[in-house]
């Protein structure tokens, strides 16, 4: 099992964060550091620009006695597997979990039915591929393509029974979407097991619940997305609203298929199609499958180069912002902008550098590109912009800018 990976229940593709629960590390380094302040001629008349703060967790619900009460007896436990299921007035998912302190604390997130979104998407028939996702309109870098609570939020390890259980527990509605799901599974495998197997997608952690080994969600439409080796959208979990985001990663025109990797970006082609053929049972031909043997070879060498930046990147110790080394955030952003694979976290990390470093060096057109670039990678990992669209409105008003204006002077 791969870390970071995984889009079944067993196998684990599709990175995915928990926002809210991550107390360090990827999500809150991808933070920008740079504050926006407002220029000295105009402290007395306007209040400075504060960068949002990540959101609060947990959220705190609005639900009237008689719904939690609703709620709560809902709750059903299978005391052969001490699995609980929970599932929420609205009957908009199934929440299996481990008997646990905080489970009152899933259950209260279910609870609240999942934010609306507009559809900016159509599912339709693609030769060779059953069915896929596809944009309705234009897409942004960064912008929503879809939001859905998962049909099944279950943990990765169960045991058949296990299976089964969440199987007897399910609404009928919810039964019926799922068993509409694709199986891509030998027979030989029980067909609840094979649509798990095929759909689920790796939704990390739950409060509560890490010593389980991680969850995964199957979703009515955002598992019906097909894979690329050069995607361009990207899966996240929001765990305050229990529900999983479908995001643009590179700008997607109408009409375009939506797809994300299933797999670990850095595998080389060989071992992409070795884990497809055997556990999704289809060969790869997207555009990076298709290149001839020599770009191919050069494509396998610079994901290799990339996963070296990018661990390098996630441990923090890969360069500082500072005008010194600007050559070699520059280098790396060639290297991210050549890339068949986006790598969105990398992104949110160089592009934030180097806003910073051209903040620092007072070049607003160029503090204006790299601040954009990481917004829309922000968005893309946290949902959220994280402060930058502020940097982008007024470079001029970051700290790092007014500082080295002083130092000038
Ligand atoms: C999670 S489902 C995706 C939705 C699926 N196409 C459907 O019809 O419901 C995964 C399955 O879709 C198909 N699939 C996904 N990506 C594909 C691709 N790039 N080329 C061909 N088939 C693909 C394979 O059959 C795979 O087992």
């Amino acid at each position: 099992m791969r870390s970071g990976d995984g889009r079944n229940f067993e196998t684990l593709d599709v990175e995915a964060r928990i926002v809210g629960s991550e107390p360090s590390g990827l999500v809150a380094a991808a933070q920008p550091t740079l504050t926006a302040v407002p220029a000295a001629s105009e402290t007395s008349s306007s209040s400075p620009v504060v960068i949002p703060s990540p959101p609060t967790y947990p959220p705190e619900t609005a639900l009237s006695m008689e719904q939690r009460l609703k709620a709560i007896q809902r709750v059903s436990y299978d005391r052969n597997f001490r699995l609980c299921f929970f599932i929420p007035p609205d009957e908009s998912t199934v929440l299996a979990y481990w008997p646990d302190p905080q489970e009152r604390l899933l259950a209260r997130l279910a609870a609240v039915p999942p934010p609306a979104v507009e559809c900016r998407y159509e599912i339709r028939a693609v030769p060779g591929k059953g069915v896929g996702v596809f944009a309705t309109e234009a897409i942004a870098l960064g912008a929503l393509i879809a939001r859905e609570r998962p049909l099944v939020i279950a943990p990765l390890l169960m045991t058949p029974e296990s299976i089964e259980a969440i199987v007897r527990n399910m609404p009928q509605h919810i039964r019926d979407a799922c068993f509409a799901l694709h199986n891509c599974k030998p027979p030989s495998l029980p067909h609840f097991h094979g649509i798990i197997n095929t759909n689920g997608i790796h939704i990390g952690d739950m409060p509560g619940q890490s010593m389980y080994g991680g969850f995964g969600g199957l979703y009515k439409d955002i598992s019906r997305v097909n894979h690329s080796c050069s995607s361009n959208a990207s899966h996240r979990w929001d765990l305050d609203t229990l529900t999983g985001e479908l995001r643009a990663q590179r700008p997607i025109a109408a009409g375009e298929e939506v797809s994300f990797s299933y797999l670990s970006t850095d595998m080389p082609y060989g071992a992409r199609h070795a884990y497809l053929r055997d556990k999704y049972f289809f060969t790869c031909v997207c555009a990076v499958c298709r290149l001839p043997p020599a770009a191919r070879a050069q494509d396998d060498s610079a994901r290799k180069q990339l996963a070296t930046v990018s661990g390098m990147v996630q441990k923090g110790v890969y360069f500082d912002a500072c005008a010194a080394d600007l050559p070699r955030q520059l280098e790396i952003a060639a290297l991210l902008e050549a890339a068949t694979e986006e790598h969105p976290y990398v992104w949110c990390v160089v592009a934030g550098r180097l806003a910073r470093t051209y903040c620092a060096l007072g070049e607003r057109e160029h503090a204006v590109r790299w601040a954009s670039k990481a917004m829309a990678m922000t968005m893309v990992e946290t949902g959220a912009d994280g402060g930058w669209a502020a940097v982008v409105a007024a470079p001029e008003k970051t700290d790092v800018w007014l500082s080295q204006a002083i130092g000038s002077k």
